[in-house]
């Protein structure tokens, strides 16, 4: 498989060498604006870019009808844009907050445990999510979806980011963002009451989950049209 990636930082080297080990060639990559007559070469594309690039970069391929995997986060206010553009297209999209394996079982999980929590309402919820400093969005794109799983299935009504010292509603789910050098992700749904928690906790060793899992999806999205997602991808 002939793939573009379309940001060439710590994720888009890390799936550089797991692609190639896997017998597929980059034969196009950016760590700025496109070159659309390179990115033609491509069968699919791989955008790990930064919030501001990203709808561009896949709108850009869904023009020319090659089939996109978007792992950035924090440019979702425009993804059902993108999916409208994608459809007009006829071309083709992923997109997920994480790609490893396991975090979409701990997504699962999350939803399984929330269902199971809501009518036990002395138990208060709390999402923590950890990384690197070099991260530019707060909080992560992982925790997002994990706190919007929880919404769907509980009693809780909006989330908010805490900051020290801030009091939040009964009703809100609080986030908590912590910065730490050289972490990769880490991820932490906590439900506790006065007598004891409920811990549930993914931790990623390396990039090596996240870039697997989108090559995993590329894989799967060559030669389709259509909007999928990671559930398609692993059948969880
Ligand atoms: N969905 C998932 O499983 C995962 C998502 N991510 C997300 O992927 C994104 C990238 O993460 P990292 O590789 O750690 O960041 P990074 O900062 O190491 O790499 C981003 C690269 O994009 C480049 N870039 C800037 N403008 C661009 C443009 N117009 N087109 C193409 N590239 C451009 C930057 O120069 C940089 O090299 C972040 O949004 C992060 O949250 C990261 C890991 C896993
Ligand atoms: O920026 C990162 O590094 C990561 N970003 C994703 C997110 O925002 O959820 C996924 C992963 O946790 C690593």
């Amino acid at each position: 498989m002939k793939i573009a990636l379309l940001g060439y930082g710590r994720m888009g080297k890390t799936i550089e060498k797991l692609a190639e080990n896997r017998g597929h060639s980059i034969v196009y990559k950016t760590s700025s604006g496109l070159k659309e007559d390179e990115l033609k070469k491509a069968d699919v594309a791989i955008d790990f870019s930064i919030p501001e690039a990203a709808f561009k970069n896949i709108t850009t391929c869904f023009q020319h009808q090659i089939p996109v995997v978007c792992g950035t986060t924090g440019w979702l206010e425009k993804y059902d844009e993108a999916v409208k553009i994608c459809k007009k297209e006829n071309a083709a999209f992923i997109y997920a907050s994480n790609f490893s394996l396991g975090v979409n079982l701990f997504f699962e999980l999350n939803t399984q445990l929330a269902k199971l929590m809501k009518k036990f309402d002395q138990y208060k919820v709390d999402v923590e999510e950890i990384h690197h400093t070099k991260k530019l969005d707060k909080p992560s794109g992982t925790a997002i979806t994990l706190t919007e799983q929880i919404l769907a299935n509980s009693a809780y009504t909006n989330w908010e980011l805490k900051e020290e010292n801030t009091s939040i509603s009964e009703k809100t789910i609080p986030v908590t963002a912590k910065r730490i050098e050289d972490v990769p992700g880490t991820h932490i749904i906590n439900y506790a009451s006065d007598i004891d928690d409920i811990e549930i906790k993914h931790t990623a060793h390396s990039r090596e989950g996240f870039a697997l899992g989108a090559i995993i999806a590329a894989e799967f999205l060559k030669d389709k049209t259509g909007i999928f997602t990671m559930k398609d991808v692993l059948n969880v």
